[in-house]
């Protein structure tokens, strides 16, 4: 075990005023003794937030927006609206837009994403949508070196000029706005689902109606859905062809909504985890799991082959842990690829080795979250197989370690699991959570385990 704590690490920048434990240089996870047990209320989710608040500042009327996420994400998101000159007051978990019809009101400036892809890829086409403006886009480092590209090329056909201030066809750029032609445009969906989302989310707004070509299989394709999904709450109808593959966006003009968003399925995640690997019993209230656009409702599929009970109630999930978790299986996570860490956090204390695949995108996340999970796991003395589009986790005893977040707020959360269950293991640069749950770590002493920050 390594003696020191280590340097504040991570790009502070990117951390909003809606973090709350900037200072944090490691956090220090005691063995749970006890089964974990509880009833939690988890924020809203970070992919219905920017959805909402993106398509309220583009809608005529004022849109309120009850369940807001309050985290680095949608602080980014919200202060990039207001740089483009968008009225959003927040109070408590609600916020109300003066949406603009996509005539933003300051037509020049310097945007910053932070670490957000739902801002660096919603916003630019959102912008380019515009008849007039110019518009620097700046994020977190991470962000820059985030793919961007195939969303960047299909805009500049549609009109946009852009002009980029490192790399070619990534974050920082410079967009100037002439309006969006529409007719056809083909984006990939290998990479990233979040290219199409952003360019579903301002198509309305062409001169003439956009189609959509889709290149490929969509890593994540339920998240276009939830873009589609709620461009209907917003009174568009887009027509999407049997095989998904085209999709036709009818012009027209957002109109403003009162809507309430569901928890963060993606974040229950953890916390079913905990009644996973404790034979405890968490229940999430907020949640519709038959109903819910959110891909990460899987998660619930892959623990009950674990073994776990899963009850699915009238606006709430449960998850109650078993004796011993199960594994000896291969799995895809590519349709919920957001809990590829999570389930790796788990397979040590499973049966047999669990074997995750479909997720060559993940290296392009937060981190390479395939190298990283996998250099995290060895320190602690585990058995791990790399694949180009995944890993296998072997069962094991964790040893006490010193691991590295890597800035990524899932890795953070998900060798928090580890920590609980293993003990002596200090996660550096913990403060990262906030991106998407910024008192996760409080959560955890509210139910009972013992969390030091340091
Ligand atoms: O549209 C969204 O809200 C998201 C899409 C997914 O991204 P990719 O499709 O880029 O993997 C997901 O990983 C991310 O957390 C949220
Ligand atoms: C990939 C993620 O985020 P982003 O929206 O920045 O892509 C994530 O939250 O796991």
């Amino acid at each position: 075990m390594q003696p020191f704590i280590q340097p504040p690490s991570g790009d502070l920048e990117a951390r909003s005023p809606w973090s709350v434990m900037d200072e944090a240089k490691e956090v220090l996870i005691g063995k749970s003794s006890a089964p974990i047990r509880g009833d939690i209320i988890v924020p809203g989710s970070k992919s219905l937030t920017n959805r909402a608040l993106i398509m309220a500042a583009l809608a005529e009327g004022t849109t309120r927006i009850e369940g807001l996420l309050r985290s680095d994400d949608s602080y980014w998101c919200i202060q990039s609206l207001k740089q483009l000159g968008i009225a959003v007051k927040v109070e408590g978990d609600t916020a109300m837009v003066e949406g603009c019809g996509s005539k933003w009101p300051h037509v020049s400036g310097e945007i910053y994403v932070g670490a957000a892809g739902t801002v660096a890829r919603f916003l630019p086409a959102a912008l380019a949508a515009s008849m007039e403006g110019f518009w620097t886009l700046t994020g977190s480092k991470r962000m820059s070196e985030r793919p961007i590209g195939p969303l960047l090329k299909a805009l500049e056909e549609q009109g946009a000029g852009l002009t980029y201030g490192g790399a070619e066809r990534c974050l920082p750029f410079t967009l100037q706005a002439h309006g969006l032609k529409g007719g056809n445009v083909t984006l990939p969906g290998s990479t990233s689902s979040q290219f199409i989302s952003g360019l579903l989310l301002a198509a309305p707004y062409a001169a003439e109606p956009l189609v959509l070509h889709i290149e490929g299989e969509v890593v994540q394709r339920e998240y276009v859905e939830m873009t589609l999904e709620m461009m209907l709450t917003f009174g568009i109808s887009p027509e999407v062809s049997s095989d998904g593959s085209v999709i036709a966006v009818p012009k027209g003009t957002y109109r403003a909504q009162d809507i309430q968003l569901e928890p963060d399925v993606s974040t229950c995640g953890y916390f079913w985890s905990l009644a996973a690997l404790t034979g405890g019993r968490i229940r999430t209230v907020g949640i519709h799991a038959d109903s819910t656009r959110q891909p990460d409702i899987m998660l619930l599929g892959v623990l009950e082959r674990m073994g776990c009970t899963v009850i699915k109630g009238n606006g709430f999930v449960e998850v109650q842990g078993p004796e011993r978790l199960e594994g000896g299986f291969e799995l895809s996570m590519r349709e919920c690829s957001d809990q590829t860490l999570t389930v790796a956090a788990l397979a040590p204390f499973a049966s047999g080795p669990i074997s995750l695949k479909d997720v060559a995108h993940i290296r392009h996340h937060e981190c390479d979250r395939i190298a990283v999970i996998c250099t995290e796991l060895r320190k602690l003395g585990l058995t791990v197989k790399e694949a180009e589009d995944g890993l296998t986790v072997y069962p094991g005893v964790p040893a006490p370690a010193l691991l590295d977040s890597h800035d990524d707020h899932r890795m953070a959360m998900s060798l928090s699991l580890i920590g609980m269950m293993s003990g002596d293991i200090r996660i550096s640069n913990p403060g990262c959570v906030s991106k998407t749950c910024p008192d996760y770590f409080d959560r955890l002493i509210g139910l009972g385990l013992d969390v030091q920050m340091r």
